[in-house]
């Protein structure tokens, strides 16, 4: 699982995965400064069961901090995109063939208006285009790698009488879309089942849903401490009544509070509405601390970047923790550990689901399954939950 942080350049794309990730890479005012993109990992932080239920755990795949249990999450800091990337301009295909196989889209978007479409300095830009622009581009370029070879391809689907949603799937497969995408985005859009039928606007269309579906996308409203109330109020609106998920972010201040964190000069949990000085700093470090503080702190909340991921994760991706435990009364594995590994899980995943995700033989020997918190036997139909702790049951050779 991936999550692609996108936008048109200039707009703080890598100043965020920075933040997120802390990897170093290269942030300047100008566009097109990341050219590769960065690859690191990052956390979604939710309540661990251990806080709830008063353990000390032993993790083994994810992190443990004041009763939240930091998961890692895959993130890739890509191009800027600018209008008419889909036919090669800008940096235009390169950079999209690095979303390939991101799960999620974090749209960085800069809510001052400050940058143009091209990410130049401009005196005013509207952020609401930029929102427009960069979905159409995504669609062109899934329709871009459908559309090509079509009408041949749909005649020999209809020739062989192959099953439309496999061949569909296998064809883009390389940005990770399934035979349920497929259905979903056919079934929505009540398209034929015979793909001989699908004039250009039904293949356009199709290929705007498969990215709704496949590729969802969250909006961070960036620079938020440099934009007014007004600003941010409008971009919400305008975000929210195009169905997407709109969150005011400072990634400069999220990068300069995790950098102090990790150099030990401040306490800061991601996510917090404060930080906790520990040890002296120069006068201008302290300052800059302060303004964060009121000027982002105060103001929104938090600064936004970690509720990104967060919701990205949790609410677009739909994924739920899942603790599995070999001893259903002490929660450990066979060594001991207290809940040592977390399972991100699609919701409506079943204990079998996890036992696949656990190891492919205990997947095939799945027998039943313990919740450990009622100590109960549950079935192959049992919806995990978040946060559940659950013993497999499994006959292994
Ligand atoms: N005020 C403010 N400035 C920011 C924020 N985030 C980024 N910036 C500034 O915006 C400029 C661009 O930041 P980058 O992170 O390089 O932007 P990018 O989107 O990766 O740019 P490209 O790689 O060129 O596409 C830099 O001058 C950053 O310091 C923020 O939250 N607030
Ligand atoms: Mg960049």
């Amino acid at each position: 699982m991936e999550i692609g942080v996108v936008g048109k350049p200039n707009v703080g794309k890598s100043t965020f995965f920075s933040a997120a990730t802390l990897v170093d890479v290269d942030i300047a005012n100008y566009p097109f400064t990341t050219i590769d993109a960065n690859v690191g990992v990052t956390y979604a932080i939710a309540d661990h069961p251990c806080k709830e239920l008063n353990c000390t755990p032993n993790p083994q795949n994810y992190e443990y901090r004041d009763g939240k249990a930091l998961i890692p999450v895959k993130m890739i800091d890509v191009a800027g995109l600018v209008p008419g990337a889909h036919e090669g301009r800008g940096l235009g295909n390169k950079f999209l063939d690095d979303l390939r196989m991101a799960s999620a889209l974090i749209h960085v978007v800069d809510a001052t208006g400050k940058t143009d479409a091209e990410g130049q300095p401009t005196d005013y830009h509207d952020p609401v285009e930029d929102i427009e622009f960069l979905g159409k581009e995504i669609d062109y370029w899934i329709y871009g790698i459908l559309s090509k070879g079509w009408d041949k391809f749909a005649k020999r689907i209809k020739l062989q009488k192959m099953k439309l949603e496999t061949a569909i799937a296998e064809h883009l497969s390389g940005i990770g879309v399934t035979e349920n995408d497929v259905w979903e985005a056919m079934h929505r859009l009540g398209l034929s089942d015979d793909p001989t039928k699908w004039s250009e606007e039904d293949l356009l269309s199709f290929a705007s849903e498969i990215r709704k579906i496949n590729k969802p996308m969250i909006i961070a409203a960036n620079k938020a401490d440099a934009a007014s109330d007004e600003q941010i109020e409008r971009l919400k609106k305008e975000g929210e009544k195009r169905g997407y998920i709109v969150v005011p972010t400072s990634a400069a201040a999220e990068l300069t509070l995790r950098k102090a964190a990790k150099a030990g000069f401040i306490d800061y949990i991601p996510g917090s509405s404060d930080f906790k000085i520990l040890k002296p700093m120069s006068g201008k470090q302290e300052r800059a601390l302060k303004m964060i503080k009121e000027k982002v702190l105060d103001r929104f909340g938090s600064t936004g970047v970690q509720e990104v991921i967060n919701r990205a994760v949790f609410e677009l991706l739909q994924l739920i923790p899942v603790y599995p435990v070999q001893d259903e009364n002490k929660l450990t594995d066979q060594f001991g550990n207290v809940l040592p590994h977390v399972f991100l899980m699609k919701k409506g995943s079943t204990p079998r689901d996890l036992a696949f995700k656990v190891h492919t033989d205990l997947g095939k020997g799945f027998l039943y399954a313990i919740n450990a918190r009622t100590k109960r036997r549950i079935g192959e139909d049992y919806e995990l939950q978040f946060n559940d702790i659950i013993k497999i049951v499994a006959v292994t050779r």
